[in-house]
């Protein structure tokens, strides 16, 4: 009998070429993830860049225009009530449930699942037992998003979507969100899809990070990864001899450095060698989707 092999890692989300289309404008030109079981994984992508839309079709919320997507060995499409039950969801737009008390929504969203957490025990892990008396729409804006927080982990789900949680935030409770998040993946074994536009947090609490801009990832790694391939290049500045500012983009700028010397009558002005950060290198993709530079390259490469 013939054996299967057996996988590296447990895959938990799994999309192979997703497109979406609203009307006749592109938003998801192709968009392939992989996702282990265990794992905080960012999806990172300035505003509009279909953050939520990926993030909607993996919930089973949204119909992909095109492409194949698997969520805990389910078709979000066709996904059940027992499946939607390991998924916990922290949306963008906000429940709508201003008159009740705090623990009172915690307590009867606990009873939509079998082996719920306990809410008393849940209001301490996110920070609000102070106001578990509460009325909802009392609460600040960062109240809420805790709440919004502890709705969707009450039913200890096993695939955890974190839509741009900490939008409005104060440092403060971003960092003690930043410490949940980590407990729930570290001590929990949850897997989180985070959403953000924020750089810093990705790196800050993603096992992996995949840039998504212009409807496509862009780039995919650890942040250790991304940030050693974005210095791989570096970057050799100077004032040519009439003046004229130059910049190169090499792998090898001391070699560069050493044929500017070579060729030239004595110092060279305005010599600088810098290796782009991981920011730099976000910041330039996001720049290029933004002036339609990657479309009109994806396009060459479809045609070649
Ligand atoms: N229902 C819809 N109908 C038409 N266009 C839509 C719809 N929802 C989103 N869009 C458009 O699709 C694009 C991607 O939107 P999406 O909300 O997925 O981006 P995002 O990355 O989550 O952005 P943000 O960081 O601003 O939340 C945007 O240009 C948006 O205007």
């Amino acid at each position: 009998m013939t054996r299967r092999p057996v996988p590296a890692h447990d895959v938990v989300v799994e999309t192979r070429d997703v497109t979406m289309a609203y009307g006749d404008v592109d938003v998801l030109r192709g968009v392939d993830l992989d996702i282990h079981r265990g794992e905080v994984f960012a999806l990172l992508g300035p505003n509009g860049a279909g953050k939520t839309t990926t993030v909607e079709i993996l919930e089973g919320f949204r119909r992909r225009s095109a492409g194949d997507v698997r969520v805990l060995g389910a078709d979000p499409e066709r996904g059940d009530d027992a499946w939607r039950g390991r998924l916990g969801l922290v949306l963008q737009s906000w429940r709508d449930h201003p008159r009740w008390r705090v623990a009172e929504l915690l307590a009867h969203f606990a009873t939509y699942y079998p082996d719920p957490r306990d809410p008393a025990e849940l209001l301490a892990l996110v920070g609000l037992t102070g106001q578990a008396g509460r009325q909802v729409n009392r609460l600040s804006g960062g109240q809420r998003r805790r709440l919004d927080v502890a709705l969707g982990i009450v039913g200890r789900p096993e695939l955890l979507f974190l839509d741009e949680p900490t939008t409005g935030f104060d440092p403060e409770a971003r960092h003690e969100f930043h410490l949940l998040v980590e407990r729930l993946a570290r001590e929990e074994g949850v897997t989180v899809l985070l959403t953000t536009h924020d750089l810093a947090e990705a790196e800050r609490l993603a096992d992996r990070i995949a840039m998504l801009v212009g409807g496509r990832i862009r780039a995919l790694g650890t942040p250790a990864e991304l940030a050693r391939r974005a210095a791989a290049q570096a970057e050799v500045r100077w004032t040519a001899d009439d003046g004229t500012p130059r910049r190169e983009r090499t792998a090898d700028p001391s070699r560069l450095v050493w044929e500017l010397h070579r060729d030239a009558d004595g110092p060279i002005a305005g010599l600088e060698v810098r290796r782009p950060t991981l920011e730099d290198t976000y910041l330039h993709m996001v720049k290029r989707a933004a002036d339609g530079t990657d479309q009109a390259e994806d396009e060459e490469a479809r045609a070649a």
